[in-house]
C-alpha cells in the first residue's frame, strides 16, 4: 500500500497524518484532494460511532480502504466535555478560537491540579466487505489559563501534555507527533500497516 485516503477535511489533522505516515512510506490523500463536497453528519454518540460514519461513508462511495479520525478533548472538571462535541463546542460553525475560549471561560478560577484533561483520537479503518476496525490513542495533560503558541490547531494552544512546560502549540510538529493521541492511535495500526 502506498496511498491511504483519510476521510477528513481538517487541515491540521491532514498535516499530522502526512508526517506520521511518511515513515511507513505511505502517501496521504484526504477529502480535500477528491471531488467530495457533501458534509458527513456526525450523528453518533461516541468517537467510535462518528469515526465509523466518516470512514464507511467514504469507503462505500469510493470502494477503497479509508481511515477516519474522530477526536476531541475530554476535561475532567467539565465531566468530559467538550468530548465528541469538541469541533462544534461554541457553535455549529467550527471555530477553534471560539471553542478554546469557551473552555477557558468555563474553567475560570479552577486551580491547576483540577485542570486535568486528555486528547482522545479514535481511528476507524473501513474496507469494502470487511468489518471496520477501531484503534484509540490518548494523550494526558493539563489545560492552561490562556492560549500560548502558534503551531498546531484546535485546542493545542491551551493543552500542556503531562510532564511538559510547553503547550502543544509551542512544540515543533515532530515533538507533538511523538506524544500525541493521534500518533498513539496510529502505533496500534502497526500490524495492519506492515501486512499491506
Ligand atoms: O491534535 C489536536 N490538537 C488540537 N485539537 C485537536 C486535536 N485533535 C483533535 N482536536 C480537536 C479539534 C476539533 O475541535 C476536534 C476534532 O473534531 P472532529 O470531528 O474529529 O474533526 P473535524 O470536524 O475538525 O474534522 P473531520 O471530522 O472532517 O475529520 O478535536
Ligand atoms: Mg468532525
Amino acid at each position: 500500500m502506498e496511498r491511504l485516503l483519510i476521510a477528513t477535511k481538517n487541515e491540521g489533522k491532514i498535516k499530522d497524518f502526512r508526517q506520521l505516515f511518511s515513515k511507513y512510506g505511505i502517501e496521504i490523500l484526504s477529502l480535500l484532494d477528491l471531488d467530495f463536497n457533501q458534509d458527513i453528519e456526525e450523528t453518533g454518540t461516541t468517537f467510535e460511532e462518528n469515526a465509523a460514519i466518516k470512514a464507511e461513508t467514504i469507503a462505500k462511495q469510493f470502494q477503497i480502504p479509508v481511515l477516519a479520525d474522530d477526536s476531541g478533548l475530554e476535561i475532567d472538571a467539565l465531566d468530559g466535555r467538550p468530548g465528541i462535541y469538541s469541533a462544534r463546542y461554541a457553535g455549529e460553525k467550527k471555530d477553534d478560537q471560539a471553542n478554546l475560549h469557551k473552555v477557558l471561560k468555563e474553567l475560570k478560577g479552577i486551580p491547576n491540579k483540577d485542570r486535568t484533561a486528555r486528547f482522545v483520537c479514535v481511528l476507524a479503518l473501513a474496507r469494502p466487505n470487511i468489518q471496520t476496525i477501531f484503534k484509540k490513542g490518548t494523550c494526558e495533560g493539563i489545560i492552561g489559563g490562556s492560549p500560548v503558541g502558534e503551531n498546531g490547531f484546535g485546542y493545542d494552544p491551551i493543552f500542556y501534555p503531562l510532564g511538559h512546560s510547553a503547550t502543544m502549540a509551542q512544540m515543533t510538529h515532530k515533538e507533538k507527533n511523538e506524544i500525541s493521541h493521534r500518533s498513539n492511535a496510529i502505533k496500534q495500526l502497526d500490524d495492519w500497516l506492515s501486512l499491506e
